[in-house]
């Protein structure tokens, strides 16, 4: 059964008379009744139909036929697949935008196996008589450097050597001379004056060799060089340092130059991720080496005898595949990004894709393509591809959809079949799966188990009872993980005009979140917040909360607080709040009910818009009851819990009066009914 199944099913209000009691003598809310959501398909039943995996059967994954060129592997970004191709056959540039691990330097990769067949080139430093510091760049076809190379070597060893004959045979001749004519020491002092000499003077042939600085094969396709995280040398290209600068033991100064990774990319594609953590002057000579198609190497550091050398321009035709996520366009030069934009294309990258039998079969391919890749681990049977696929929902976090981000999903991937393999088992099956979910858990996940932990030691987590101005709401801890969250909330009378008294990030997220419900909380309390000082506080921690979803909860223990009605502490609530007081969608739902339900909290609020992104793990299911709501009406009516009910839902009634909503929860008016 599917998680969205229990959590629909138990969605009802019917449900929270079930809940445990919250505090003695005290009513419980009603609970309005609710249709039961649609119920999407579930996995489980599905498992092994094949028409579930888009109708392709399969024992194991060892059955599915992997495409072998990498372009036709990409899964789900049929719009950056496409733009790859057009840009490969134009020869232009790209800048990817989106996630980590949706396939951006594997597309990167793809382009470069695409790209139209090209003589591949060598690139050769060479002594420069006239002037040593600016070394000779010469361009030969792929493979010819290297003979070139060999070809000088071998030269330059034979006149050493012919050289080295002709000294011995002079050295032999003064000894022999000295000893016989009784001046041995004289002989002596001129052999060592001609050996120094000789180191000096004679010109270092192994030396004035050239120096491959980038090498190809002859059918060598074009390169694909990853300068991400470059430091200026490593991408531009770069002069060593040379400790011995005279004597005679100094290096060549072409000997010295290393070429960078726009140089090695030549004819090919040079990918760049996170291309905003480049120096901004390293931009500026991408931009100078994306425009000229050549660019000169020099040493990258000022106090390095390399800064001297300066060689002559080397080509550098590459085609950029610039890469980040929505951050790395701010942090970007503006004229190289609008390079990359004039003579190339954007793409954003999808996070995820639509939940139909054709992308599940290619999610099997995509699973197939992992076990492969890793060459070690066992396939993956029926049962732990469903698993697989039940995990890329979930992930996902919307309904109807499938996770895209591929390289977490291909963790998982690994780690059943590490279950698998240690165990000796021939195939993954479902239980690795399940178990490799327990151990490859985020940091964030971990820290959020330990904070539960910690705030338990502290008896900071309340899941029982009733309290005032308190109220359990819920955040998202980095991308997979949730935290519950109590917020508190005090009112004073004001002296002044009113303030809204929070500390750090809180501030402006409380004042955002009261400024946005102050008009709900006139209508209900008739209380001017203008009026009023509001204290507010999350406790424990404030990290990881977007102002956003903590709203409802604000909203709600600021109205406990003005109101002086208790707050049941079984109940835990996210949700955004318009100022009109409708519950509006809030990202991470499946993440916050677990971890509701780890703390030991019972029933959890939702907007109702969320429910459908459900998708909570097995063994938490039982543990809590959701109830998706549309109205801030509908949170106070379960969450609150007042002495004088009738007063409360009169009070209730004043927030949707006046206001033109087209229709009134359903839920509010069966219980009117
Ligand atoms: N769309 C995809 N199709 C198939 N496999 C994918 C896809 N996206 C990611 N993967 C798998 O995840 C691995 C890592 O993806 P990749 O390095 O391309 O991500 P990325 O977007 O470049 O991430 P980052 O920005 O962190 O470098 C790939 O080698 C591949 O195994």
């Amino acid at each position: 059964m599917d998680d969205t199944d229990s959590a629909a099913g138990r969605a009802g209000g019917a449900d929270l008379g079930t809940a445990p009691v919250i505090s003695p003598g005290v009513q419980e809310p009603e609970t309005p009744a609710r249709e039961e959501p649609a119920v999407p398909k579930t996995y489980a039943s599905d498992s092994f139909d094949p028409e579930f995996f888009g109708g392709i059967q399969f024992d194991t994954t060892a059955d599915i036929v992997i495409p072998p060129s990498l372009i036709d592997q990409v899964i789900g970004q049929e719009h950056a697949v496409e733009v790859i191709k057009k840009a490969a056959t134009q020869r232009r540039h790209v800048m990817m935008i989106g996630s980590p691990g949706t396939g951006k330097s594997m597309l990167a990769k793809a382009m470069s196996e695409l790209l139209p067949k090209e003589e591949m080139q060598d690139i050769l430093t060479y002594p420069n008589a006239e002037d040593s510091n600016n070394p000779i760049i010469r361009v030969v076809p792929a493979g010819r450097g290297k003979e070139i190379v060999a070809a000088h070597r071998a030269e330059a060893r034979k006149r050493v050597s012919s050289r080295n004959t002709m000294l011995m045979v002079l050295i032999l001749g003064i000894l022999l001379f000295a000893f016989f004519s009784g001046q041995i020491l004289m002989g002596l002092f001129i052999v060592i004056i001609l050996l120094m000499a000789f180191r000096t003077m004679m010109p270092r042939d192994e030396a004035m060799v050239p120096k491959l600085i980038v090498s190809n094969k002859p059918d060598s396709k074009a390169p694909f060089v990853d300068g991400t995280g470059s430091h200026a040398g490593a991408l531009l290209g770069d002069v060593r340092h040379d400790p011995f600068q005279s004597g005679g033991l100094e290096t060549p100064a072409h000997d010295r130059v290393e070429a960078g990774a726009i140089h090695r990319a030549h004819k090919g594609v040079l990918f760049i991720d996170e291309i905003n953590t480049l120096e901004l002057s390293s931009q500026q000579s991408l931009l100078t080496a994306l425009q000229e198609g050549e660019f000169p190497i020099t040493g990258q550091s000022d106090r390095s005898s390399g800064a001297m050398v300066r060689t002559e321009p080397v080509p550098c035709r590459f085609i950029m595949i610039a890469a980040g996520n929505l951050d790395a366009m701010q942090g970007m030069h503006p004229a190289l990004r609008s390079r990359i934009r004039g003579y190339g294309y954007e793409v954003y990258m999808s996070e995820t894709m639509d939940d139909t039998p054709a992308n599940r079969a290619r999610l099997v391919r995509f699973i197939a393509q992992e076990v492969q890749n890793d060459g070690k681990i066992p396939h993956f049977d029926p049962s732990a591809v469903s698993e697989i696929l039940r995990e890329a929902r979930r992930r996902s976090g919307r309904k109807g959809h499938l996770t895209l981000k591929l390289r977490d999903l291909g963790g998982l991937v690994r780690v059943a079949g590490d279950l698998a393999r240690q165990a000796g088992d021939p195939a993954t099956t479902m239980k690795h799966v399940v178990d490799a979910k327990q151990i490859a858990r985020s940091v964030e996940d971990q820290i959020s188990d330990e904070y539960i932990r910690r705030t338990r030691d502290y008896d900071l987590t309340i899941v029982s009872g009733t309290l005032v101005g308190r109220v359990n709401g819920l955040a998202v801890v980095g991308n997979d993980a949730g935290s519950v969250l109590p917020i508190t909330a005090e009112v004073t009378p004001s002296q002044g005009a009113g303030a809204v008294i929070a500390t750090g990030l809180l501030k402006e997220i409380a004042q955002e979140s009261i400024k946005n419900v102050s008009a709900l909380i006139k209508k209900f309390s008739g209380t001017d917040i203008r009026k009023v000082d509001i204290h507010v506080q999350f406790i424990g921690t404030y990290n990881g909360v977007e102002g956003d979803s903590a709203s409802v909860t604000v909203a709600t223990a600021v109205i406990s607080a003005l109101e002086d009605i208790p707050v049941r502490q079984d109940v835990a609530m996210t949700g955004s709040l318009s100022v009109r007081g409708d519950v509006l969608p809030i990202g991470g739902v499946t993440y916050k009910i677990e971890a509701a339900a780890k703390a030991g909290i019972h029933t959890v609020i939702i907007p109702q818009s969320n429910l459908d992104d459900v998708l909570i793990e097995e063994r938490y299911r039982e543990m809590v009851t959701i109830i998706p709501v549309t109205r801030i009406e509908e949170v106070l009516k379960y969450a609150l819990v007042p002495q004088d009910k009738e007063a409360f839902e009169k009070k209730l009634g004043l927030i949707g009066k006046h206001m033109e909503i087209p229709k009134m929860p359903e839920a509010a008016e069966k219980a009117e009914a």
